[in-house]
């Protein structure tokens, strides 16, 4: 099998030396050999030790090989790392259908073992059935699919073990604004004081309150969220303080820790606190005061000690004045505040906001999005009432309806900008065929865009012209993230 001499100084069936003949396998090999070899893509043999004996000139030229003598001999798994075929023959089972990446590429490959007369292994064969993957366009989607999935998992993880997603880094800007944003946000780490953070949606309140724990005393003890517009009212006390065992009909045998216990020690942001019912934020003003809570159902008070870092995209000081919000809770949560700036007055940082989200966006595909200066230019002349957020989703729409290259210009952009009101240009234009689920997920980002613009950021009249309820909004919203 270990046969050096270079590919065309002998027929294929040399393959197989005469004490290997007679076999049943090797002659059914041998005989669809030929076949197979002109309807692949390539084909290539190793021995028994996986050193490659034999490969084909048009596997050598898609594997960018250059001559294939220069291979005979060596390790299959110097010459293509991702390679099964090691395991083929320790293992003398078949892989039929295999992708296989190399050099960013996808290959299809069928490898089967072949045995001598005693049965005994003594190499095995793989064709590449397809290089231009046409047929197998479904399944190498799926797979494609599944490897980004893999890689956006593996992220979320690693910033998972680091107790939050996001750092002062992820907090993107250089405009005078943007950096006066995270020189607070600095002040606001290194003090374990109450921090309230406003600004419009998508404007970056969870990222920048992640990024303070982050840099703060307490990273590495959790990061607990809430999102109190999110919560039935009915049921934010429970979440808050959690519920002593047996509290209620039904309730459960087990105590249930509420985001306070969740957080002890760490940091509770408290995403629009505007939102909160009157009588629960006299329950949070005495939680913050006296640094303990009760558990619904309990008696008990329990010490608990968390950082909040409070958020809100509503005019609290009008609330105040309108007396839905408590003055005393304000006065509380807003030791530090924190005005994050809308997009619209940050306009300078558009560029640098596209590179950091282009880059995001194409994580783990084989696209790399970049945006032509007209491209960022065309981006400035909408108001952006959804922000950042809506500013991924915008060109996140561009790369999918964009050419191949994923080069965005000025024409990319205006496609798929929404006009203030109107529909987006990009409906009027044959778009290529896409996957339901897609098609469906990016028209709901849509007439949710479309109806934060004609509310102009007002999330309960978005809600309301959406025909949905303000918390399935804010769900859809943090999906849409
Ligand atoms: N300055 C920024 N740099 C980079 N990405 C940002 C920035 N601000 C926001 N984003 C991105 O925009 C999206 C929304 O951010 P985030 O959830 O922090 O906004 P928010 O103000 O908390 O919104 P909401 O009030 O709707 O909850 C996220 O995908 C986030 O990564």
């Amino acid at each position: 099998m270990n046969d050096t001499r270079p590919v065309g100084a002998r027929h294929m069936t040399e393959l197989f030396t005469d004490e290997n003949k007679s076999g049943l396998t090797r002659d059914l090999i041998e005989a669809l050999f030929p076949m197979f070899e002109e309807a692949s893509a390539g084909a290539i043999a190793v021995d028994r030790e996986a050193r490659i004996t034999w490969i084909n000139s048009s596997y050598s030229h898609l594997l960018g090989l250059g001559d294939p003598s220069r291979v005979i001999g060596k390790p299959v798994r110097q010459v293509i790392p991702q390679t099964r075929m090691p395991e083929v023959v320790e293992t003398g089972k078949p892989l039929l259908l295999d992708i296989m990446e190399h050099n960013q590429q996808q290959l299809v490959v069928t490898r089967l073992p072949f045995f001598d007369d005693e049965g005994q292994i003594v190499g095995a064969v793989a064709f590449v059935l397809y290089d231009d993957l046409q047929p197998l366009t479904p399944l190498v989607s799926k797979y494609r699919r599944l490897h980004q999935d893999l890689a956006a998992a593996r992220k979320a993880l690693a910033k998972k073990a680091r107790g939050t997603r996001y750092s002062l880094g992820d907090f993107v800007g250089a405009s005078p604004a943007a950096l006066e944003v995270k020189r607070r946000a600095r002040l606001a780490a290194g003090r374990d004081m109450p921090v309230l953070l406003l600004g419009e949606t998508g404007t970056g309140k969870e990222v920048l309150a992640q990024a303070i724990h982050a840099i703060s005393p307490r990273a590495d003890k959790p990061f607990v969220g809430v999102n109190v517009a999110a919560i039935p009212d009915n049921l934010l006390e429970a979440e808050f303080f959690g519920v002593a065992p047996g509290a209620y009909t039904g309730a459960d045998r087990r105590n249930r820790e509420g985001k306070f216990q969740l957080a002890n020690g760490g940091t509770l942001f408290l995403d629009e606190v505007g939102d909160m019912p009157l009588p629960l934020q006299a329950k949070l003003l005495r939680a913050l005061q006296e640094g303990e809570i009760e558990p619904l159902g309990s008696n008990k008070v329990v010490p608990v000690n968390v950082r909040v870092i409070a958020a809100t995209s509503r005019n609290l000081e009008l609330m105040m004045a309108d007396g839905v919000f408590r003055s005393d809770l304000y006065y509380r949560l807003n030791v530090l505040e924190i005005p994050i700036p809308p997009l619209r007055d940050r306009l300078a940082d558009l560029g640098v906001l596209c590179e950091a989200l282009l880059e995001d966006v194409c994580e783990g595909l084989e696209l790399r999005g970049e945006i032509t200066d007209a491209g960022v230019s065309a981006l400035g002349s909408y108001d952006w009432p959804g922000n950042i957020r809506e500013l991924r989703n915008v060109l996140e729409r561009a790369l999918t309806m964009g050419e191949e290259g994923g080069l965005l210009d000025a024409d990319a952009i205006f496609k798929v900008l929404p006009r203030n009101g109107g529909r987006p240009a990009s409906s009027l234009m044959p778009q290529p065929v896409r996957p339901l689920a897609q098609t469906l997920a990016e028209a709901e980002s849509q007439a949710i865009e479309e109806a934060l613009v004609v509310s102009r950021g007002n999330r309960t009249r978005a809600a309301k012209l959406l025909g949905i309820s303000r918390s399935v909004l804010y769900e859809k919203l943090a999906r849409m993230s």
